[in-house]
């Protein structure tokens, strides 16, 4: 595979702003070792952590080692040498100071290894509140002319419409287009990079992936947990701003684009540019919103139970949405996605249900559906229908499966989705990251709804129960936007003994 690269030199530095945070302690450091640990990161950069919090170096070096994965006897004594790498600096977001001091200590770096190109990598592991004030400052204290930098930054990208282009106009003359790297973790999940593989690289999928073949595409995003803990954030967030105006989005375009001219990653964002293009408006009828109530059982809070949520909130914690793609290829077949907390079970999903099977020699066979699951345990399976093996002349649902942790062996690195995409800063290469242009045109989309669900007359969402499969509306909704659920006779998964006699 072609990828265009550009990578940072053996002494770059990397500075995480926000270091003593969650994202920083659960995902960033986890990623940068997990790098280290597998040869992917030079063993002579720096890595710098940088938060206002007072920690020492012991203290910082604790906090991060806590969340390193992966660590095994062998290699063990990577964790010391990863922790060697990296110091904890302290200072203000919004003062000049601890910027000129992160300046002179990189520089300190930088001028022991003869270097005079720098390259320089800030992640802001952040809230937005900060994003501009920090880079400001980096630009005026911090940035290299004479190498390369790279800025890296962790959704949200705005709140709507307004906010984004807010954001991307304070931030556009500080850093290009081409120093910007806007973090949607979706795209660097390991099945959804394969899409554009399973789509382009296979003669057979490109043939039938489009109106003439496809009924009906899904992609679902569940969680089994509620927003525990969370509830304060995502009370003005919701599920659509959480996951689907983002990862969603960013999964629908892969899934729906034209094949790109190369791997160049302005190729491949050109074309999921078209793709969001031809998205027509979200009608207020064809969505379906939820929020969940305490579990069956009573065991499990409502969301409304969240002291740090307003007790007469109608938040969204559920949301199918139906969308139409007005191209050649896509005419009238419907896409939905739909994403729920506390569900019955943590999976994200894309579902391609094809048209049936003609009529006359089979009358009643089922249509095939095209799986792929993201999350848990990777796997492509295309359901088919055939002949019941034995002296049996029916046919049932089985399934040609491509389960990765059948084959594959454990043994086998599969990057973490952060840790494929910080690799992809170092190298440089944008592919997976997303546009200016890919932000504005998804916030466009989703701007008037967000505005009709969250106005003083906006809907009401359905409650369902925590631990269930969404409300209670959910299959007449799918029903509507051409889904068929079949009818699975004898299918059984992942061993299946057919209970059938041949006809004598
Ligand atoms: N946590 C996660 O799993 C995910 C987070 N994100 C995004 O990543 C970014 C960081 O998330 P997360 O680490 O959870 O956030 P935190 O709330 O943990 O904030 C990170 C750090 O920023 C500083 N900080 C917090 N609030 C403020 C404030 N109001 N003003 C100035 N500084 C502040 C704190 O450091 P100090 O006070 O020491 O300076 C804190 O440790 C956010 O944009 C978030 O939306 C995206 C996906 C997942
Ligand atoms: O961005 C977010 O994503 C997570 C889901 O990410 P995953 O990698 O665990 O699938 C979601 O839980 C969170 O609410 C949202 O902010």
């Amino acid at each position: 595979m072609n990828t265009s690269s550009d990578r940072f030199g053996d002494y770059s530095t990397i500075v995480v702003f926000g270091a003593s945070g969650d994202l920083a302690k659960k995902k960033t450091f986890p990623a940068l070792f997990g790098l280290f640990r597998e040869g992917e990161l030079p063993s002579t950069i720096r890595i710098i952590g940088y938060a206002r919090s007072k920690l020492s170096d012991e203290d910082f070096k604790s906090r991060i080692s806590a969340n390193l994965k992966g660590v095994t006897n062998e290699n063990k004594h990577k964790v010391q040498e990863f922790l060697n790498l990296c110091s904890y600096h302290q200072g203000a977001y919004d003062q000049p100071e601890g910027f000129k001091d992160l300046e002179t200590e990189i520089k300190k770096y930088e001028d022991k290894h003869s270097i005079t190109k720098p390259d320089r990598l800030f992640y802001l592991a952040l809230p937005p509140s900060v994003f501009t004030a920090v880079a400001k400052n980096l630009k005026e204290h911090v940035y290299t002319k004479e190498g390369r930098v790279r800025l890296v930054v962790e959704k949200p990208f705005g709140h709507d419409l307004a906010s984004s282009r807010e954001l991307q106009k304070d931030l556009a003359p500080l850093f290009s287009e081409n120093e910007l790297y806007r973090i949607d973790h979706y795209l660097g999940k390991e099945m959804v990079k394969n899409l554009v593989v399973l789509r382009f690289a296979n003669e057979v999928m490109g043939a039938c992936w489009n109106k003439n073949y496809v009924r009906s595409v899904q992609i679902s995003f569940k969680e089994a947990f509620g927003t525990e803990g969370r509830g304060g954030y995502f009370d003005d967030v919701g599920i659509i701003r959480d996951v689907m105006q983002n990862h969603l989005l960013q999964v629908l375009t892969l899934l729906a684009m034209e094949r790109p001219v190369s791997f160049d990653p302005e190729a491949i964002r050109d074309e999921k540019v078209k793709v969001l293009k031809a998205i027509g408006d979200i009608e207020t009828d064809d969505i379906l919103l939820g929020q969940y109530g305490k579990s069956e059982d009573g065991t499990k809070p409502g969301y409304l139970d969240d002291e740090t949520v307003k007790s007469d909130s109608k938040c969204v914690t559920y949301a199918a949405i139906g969308l139409q793609i007005h191209n050649e290829r896509w005419e009238g077949v419907p896409f939905v996605m739909r994403a729920g907390k506390a569900l019955n079970e943590s999976k994200v999903e894309i579902r391609i249900q094809f048209k049936p099977a003609s009529k006359g020699m089979f009358n009643s066979v089922e249509r095939n559906e095209l799986v792929m699951r993201i999350q848990p345990d990777e796997a492509i399976y295309l359901k088919i229908n055939s002949k019941i093996p034995g002296i049996s002349d029916q046919t049932s649902v089985t399934d040609l499966d491509m389960t990765y942790s059948k084959r594959y062996s454990k043994q086998f690195w599969i990057p973490e989705a952060y840790e494929s995409l910080i690799r992809d800063c170092f190298l440089g290469n944008h592919s997976n990251f997303v546009r200016d242009d890919e932000l504005d045109i998804s916030w466009k989309l989703f701007t008037p709804l967000l505005e009709h669900i969250e106005s003083k007359t906006g809907p009401v969402p359905e409650s369902y129960p925590y631990g269930s499969k969404g409300p209670k509306q959910l299959r007449s909704f799918l029903n509507k936007h051409g889904y068929v659920f079949e009818d699975q006779g004898s299918y059984e998964w992942p061993l299946t003994t057919p209970n059938v006699k041949g006809k004598i």
